[in-house]
């Protein structure tokens, strides 16, 4: 069977953010390869630049304290050369992020309708009509009730658990090919971590979308992902089939991760309503 080609390629990403002594390194020149309808772990302890990683790869960073360096190919297209506002026109069509702190994505003086249909509309050749048809169809799929509602509420009158899953009922519209979920399932309770971890799988089985999935749920990456990177220090230490990777960790750090998951009662609750 011929291997699926890597929608999004990230050789030799450099990070580093100015201080008061000089140029600090924060992720190390990682290589990250994302094929087509995978769904790729990144796993590593709270600080070690997985959400900084993804926040490059978008260049959603201030490009006057942090500074990137290395290639990030979408489809064959290099990013890292874009200009902003061509940047701008990729995210969240081509490529969209499920943040880990929500209110940050949203604007706080508009209604939560008026940017989802704007989002939809930038993006797509759908009608206003349409466009509300789709994001309310797409929140109730995504658990939140009485979206009509919802639709006239505003950001801060919503969860960061909530406002997460309205950023997958966009992407559910939007069909990217890549979808970067920090930390989608944190926020929230366990039946709804099941209907967000379903939707995501929606995304990818119905849309071929991508995901990279970063997440400290090692049941949920067990469930979810086709391969894993394994982050420590702002390094990729190992990178493996994610079978290769429960059944046989390579490196110290790995088996550590994998260690701890068995001492602490990691979300079964999660695993035994995935698997069901
Ligand atoms: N905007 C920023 N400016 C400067 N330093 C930053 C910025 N964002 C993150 N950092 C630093 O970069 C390092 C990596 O942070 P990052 O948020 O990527 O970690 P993480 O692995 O996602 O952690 P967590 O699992 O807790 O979310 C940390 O030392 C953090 O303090």
């Amino acid at each position: 069977m011929r291997e699926p080609s890597n929608v999004l390629q990230v050789s030799g990403l450099q990070v580093k953010v100015k201080t008061a002594q000089g140029m600090l390194p924060l992720v190390h020149g990682i290589d990250l390869e994302l094929k087509r309808g995978h769904v790729l772990g990144l796993i590593g302890e709270s600080g070690c630049g997985k959400s900084i990683t993804c926040q490059s790869i978008l260049q959603l960073l201030d490009r006057k304290t942090i500074h990137v360096e290395g290639s990030i190919r979408l489809n064959g297209r290099e990013l890292s050369e874009l200009k902003a506002e061509d940047m701008r026109k990729i995210r969240g069509k081509e490529i969209a992020m499920i943040m880990q702190n929500p209110m940050n994505a949203f604007s706080p003086v508009f209604t939560i309708g008026d940017q989802f249909v704007e989002t939809i509309r930038t993006h797509t050749a759908l009608t206003k009509k349409q466009a509300y048809d789709c994001a309310v169809t797409s929140l109730h799929d995504v658990n939140l009730s009485d979206p009509s509602a919802l639709m006239r509420r505003y950001p801060f009158q919503l969860s960061g658990g909530m406002l997460q899953r309205v950023m997958i009922a966009m992407s559910m519209c939007l069909r990217p090919s890549v979808l970067i979920a920090d930390e989608p399932t944190t926020a929230l309770d366990v039946a709804n971590q099941f209907q967000v971890l379903r939707q995501l799988d929606r995304i990818r089985s119905e849309y071929g979308t991508s995901i990279l999935l970063i997440t400290h749920d090692l049941g949920v990456i067990s469930e979810m992902a086709d391969e894993v990177a394994v982050m420590q220090q702002g390094r990729i230490v190992e990178k493996a089939d994610v079978y290769q990777l429960f059944d046989h960790p390579q490196h110290t750090y790995t088996k550590q991760l994998l260690d701890a998951r068995l001492t602490l009662p990691i979300n079964q609750q999660t695993k035994e309503l995935v698997l069901s």
